[in-house]
């Protein structure tokens, strides 16, 4: 079974403001150095260590994709960790990869490049489930209550029971998600993550896998804080 990760990688970091952390050359958040490596590269080692994973492709800015090849052959990877350009939103940036991956590719992993916390277990968990029934994303529980507002008026309080927070890694049969970025584009269709596209398929239903509150999207300054600290206890783990 090949296995390809796509990692966008080509936001911005509007959030993130880019005051919080030591850089690495540019001043995105996905290039901030966390423990002596950039977010990027903590994550890209992650898919790379997994069993199932057979490449890793990774969607930059234009502008970036220099500074991402001189920090990607800093350091030796046992699998192929390819980079391609982005797009001006992240579903532009998914499907330019999607464009560059080769045809015989049998499943299609698309994980933020900013959430560096994913663990391997995860990984192979959700990658067996799109395996088996085509589609399977990462997701966690909400622990708030979530209320449908208009203008900052409360007009209905959802169902706890029947929400999950969606999270990366977001993992596909390649022809199912080909389909699914096709329709999108054929119906002008934007969402804010693989699924939704490919919810809107007849064909397949998205199982959901547990995730972690530790698989965090590193968004806003205050994020910065707290991978420093989950950081730090993945290194002390390692090292016991
Ligand atoms: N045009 C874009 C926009 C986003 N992404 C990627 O999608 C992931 C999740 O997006 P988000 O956290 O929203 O990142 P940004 O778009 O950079 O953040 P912001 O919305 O604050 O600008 C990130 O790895 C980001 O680099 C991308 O590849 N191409
Ligand atoms: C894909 C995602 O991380 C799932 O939670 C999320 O939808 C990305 O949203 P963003 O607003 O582009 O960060």
């Amino acid at each position: 079974m090949k296995v390809s990760v796509i990692l966008p990688a080509a936001g911005l970091g509007t959030r993130m403001k880019s005051q919080s952390a030591e850089h690495t050359g540019t001043n995105k958040k996905q290039f901030m150095s966390l423990e002596g490596a950039p977010i990027l590269l903590h994550t890209v080692r992650k898919f790379v260590a997994c069993p199932l994973v057979t490449e890793v492709l990774i969607a930059l800015r234009g502008a970036d994709l220099e500074l991402a090849a001189e920090l990607l052959s800093q350091e030796t990877f046992a699998k192929p960790v390819r980079c391609v350009e982005g797009g001006e939103s992240r579903q532009n940036s998914v499907e330019n990869a999607l464009a560059a991956l080769d045809p015989d590719v049998d499943i299609i992993a698309v994980h933020d490049a900013v959430r560096p916390f994913i663990d391997s277990e995860t990984i192979v968990q959700v990658i067996q489930q799109a395996a088996e029934t085509g589609a399977a994303i990462v997701g966690i529980v909400p622990v708030d209550t979530v209320k449908q507002v208009q203008r900052h008026v409360v007009r209905g309080t959802l169902n706890r029971d029947r929400l999950v927070l969606a999270q990366t890694p977001q993992v596909f049969r390649a022809a199912l998600l080909r389909e699914a970025f096709r329709k999108a584009r054929e119906d002008q269709f934007v969402g804010t993550d693989e699924s939704s596209l490919v919810e809107r398929l007849e064909s397949v239903e998205v199982t959901v896998v547990p995730g972690s509150d530790r698989n965090i999207k590193i968004t806003r300054p205050s994020d910065i804080e707290l991978a420093r600290l989950f950081l730090a206890e993945e290194k002390r783990k390692v090292q016991n």
